[in-house]
């Protein structure tokens, strides 16, 4: 069965079309990346797959039950999301927050269904290397710090898919690197299904195994990164030259932008 299956969607701002006639299906433990030019949308898609938008058109079904019929909690065991700047730098404790994604496992008294919640939340703090941050408020945490604890509060929801939203955007290149690998470890661990919007199309080729392309609201490509991480798909979806070379590590393929000049050593010597 499919984990996501997005059926002949149809979406419009106003007059203005967004996705027009896409479908689309995940299996389960796939991590897809959704590339694609600004514009052509990639978050109007993750939108509409955690129900915070409707389809004009079209229906999305998540685990072979339609999205319109989950109850709110039920939705949130099944399905967290992660924006670009996942948490706000509000007074909260990191521990207090990740135990915020506990949330669809507690009653209406806020009391916890599950006794190994506690020996969980722990587990999540010393994988993700915030034990020594737990008692700090988010207010006084980096913001790769607070993307960390925003990963953890979707650990600790334990669901079935995430969404993520140019989750790396303003991580430097090593805690992208260390984040991505947080993420992909958690996937393979728990069979975890991943849809990412990726915009660094380098990190989308050693991570996902799956890349789905937008181009103007349609599916221009789907395939694996040896697939779709061509020159000509390049140069056709992004309209630029590109020369693409084997990582040297692990074979997958890497990008280069085609340039006639070094400005740094030519122009400015
Ligand atoms: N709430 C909204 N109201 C009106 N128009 C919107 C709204 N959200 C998105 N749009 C428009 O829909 C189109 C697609 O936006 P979307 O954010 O899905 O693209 P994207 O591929 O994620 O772009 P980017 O790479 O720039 O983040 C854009 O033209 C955008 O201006």
């Amino acid at each position: 069965m499919d984990m996501i299956h997005v059926k002949d969607i149809v979406k419009s701002y106003g007059r203005l079309p967004v996705l027009n006639d896409v479908s689309w299906r995940v299996k389960p433990g796939q991590f897809w990346g959704i590339i694609g030019p600004n514009g052509s949308g990639k978050t109007t898609l993750l939108n509409l797959i955690s129900g915070v938008e409707k389809p004009d058109q079209g229906e999305i079904v998540l685990g072979g039950k339609p999205l319109a019929s989950y109850r709110r909690k039920e939705l949130s065991r099944k399905l967290a999301v992660l924006q670009q700047d996942g948490l706000p730098p509000v007074p909260f404790l990191v521990r207090e927050v990740i135990e915020m994604g506990r949330f669809p496992f507690q009653d209406w008294r806020g009391k916890e269904s599950d006794e190994n919640a506690v020996k969980l939340l722990h587990e999540i703090m010393e994988k993700l290397e915030l034990k020594e941050l737990e008692d700090r408020p988010l207010s006084m945490l980096s913001g790769g710090q607070r993307q960390r604890a925003a990963l953890g509060k979707v650990m600790a929801q334990q669901p079935e898919i995430v969404l993520l939203d140019e989750p790396t955007t303003y991580l430097d290149i090593r805690y992208q690197m260390h984040f991505m690998e947080l993420v992909s470890s958690w996937q393979r661990e728990e069979g975890l299904t991943v849809v990412a919007v990726m915009h660094d199309l380098n990190l989308a080729s050693l991570f996902c195994d799956r890349l789905l392309v937008l181009q103007e609201g349609k599916i221009a490509a789907e395939g694996t990164p040896d697939e779709i991480l061509s020159s000509e798909t390049m140069e056709a979806v992004f309209e630029v030259k590109t020369h693409i070379v084997s990582h040297p590590d692990v074979g997958a393929p890497q990008l280069l932008l085609k340039t006639e000049k070094r400005l740094s050593i030519n122009e400015r010597g």
